[in-house]
């Protein structure tokens, strides 16, 4: 069973006013358990649309969109999937503590079972000591690993991100892409990542997904091959000959670049 599966996937925004907007046309894209997949493409192309879709925070127009081989709306009742956008989405009021809680609330867990698992998730991302802070209290960075916790506070076996870490310093943007990589290793968790940034998108991804002008479509599916993800492999002629793959895929929409070694 694949973590995510659309199959001629289409959206249309305001369909059949003069404001009438096509986002996505014919998107066939599946994802397998495990697996980390980027979407990069121009702005405007339809990313966070793909990525609404997958979520079920908006339909289709047509195709089908699953996950976990279930509906996309059933997948959302399930808490199969955790979501994670670019700004970090806490709520002042709650401390660190509380806000990895909440989903596990809305999924009707006991404080117990609330307490371990967000003692659990925040020692993940490492603020284990900052559960009691509240998030003015931290920094923006600290932030956002705060909101990866609480995206995987249940477990789920996808993870889908918007930019999440577009907002931040360039250090700390590269600390928390290791960081998620092994968190993502260690809980074998499959995740779909939209960024505009080409170097993030190869150093995290098993595929980078290229996407077309509007409407959007894929352009292009460039596999990733890196032997090691570590501060080295950035270094690495591996690493820049797939961030040379992806450019060219982006300049040339519709030309397969060969695959990376
Ligand atoms: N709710 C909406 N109503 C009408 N049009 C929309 C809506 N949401 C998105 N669109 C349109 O759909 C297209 C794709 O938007 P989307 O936000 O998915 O692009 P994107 O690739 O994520 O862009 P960016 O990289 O700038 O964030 C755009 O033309 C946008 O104006």
């Amino acid at each position: 069973m694949s973590a995510v599966s659309l199959a001629g996937v289409t959206k249309v925004f305001n369909a059949g006013r003069p404001d009438e907007v096509t986002a996505l046309t014919d998107i066939d894209l599946t994802i397998a358990q495990g697996e980390f997949v980027s979407l990069i493409g121009p702005s405007g192309c339809g990313k966070s649309t793909l990525l609404r879709l997958i979520a079920d925070l908006i339909p289709a127009t047509s195709g089908t969109v699953e996950v976990a081989g279930k509906p996309a709306a059933k997948a959302r009742l399930d808490q199969e999937y955790g979501i994670a956008f670019q700004q970090a989405g806490l709520f002042e009021w709650r401390t660190v503590q509380r806000n990895v809680e909440l989903p596990l609330e809305l999924r009707g867990a006991s404080r117990a079972e609330r307490r371990a698992r967000a003692a659990e998730m925040l020692a993940l991302v490492g603020l284990a000591d900052f559960a009691r802070h509240y998030p003015a209290q931290l920094s923006g960075g600290m932030q956002q690993r705060v909101a990866i916790a609480r995206a995987l506070a249940v477990h789920p076996p996808l993870l889908l991100m918007d930019e999440p870490f577009g907002a931040l310093d360039e250090m700390t943007r590269e600390r928390l892409q290791a960081e998620l990589l092994a968190i993502c290793t260690k809980t074998g968790t499959s995740t779909v990542f939209v960024t505009h940034s080409i170097p993030e998108a190869v150093f995290l991804s098993d595929r980078v997904v290229v996407m077309s002008p509007r409407p959007g479509r894929i352009a292009a599916t460039v596999p990733i091959d890196l032997p090691v993800r570590d501060d080295a492999a950035r270094q690495s002629p591996a690493f820049f000959e797939a961030i040379t793959a992806v450019r060219r895929a982006l300049r040339e929409p519709g030309e397969i670049p060969a695959a990376t070694p």
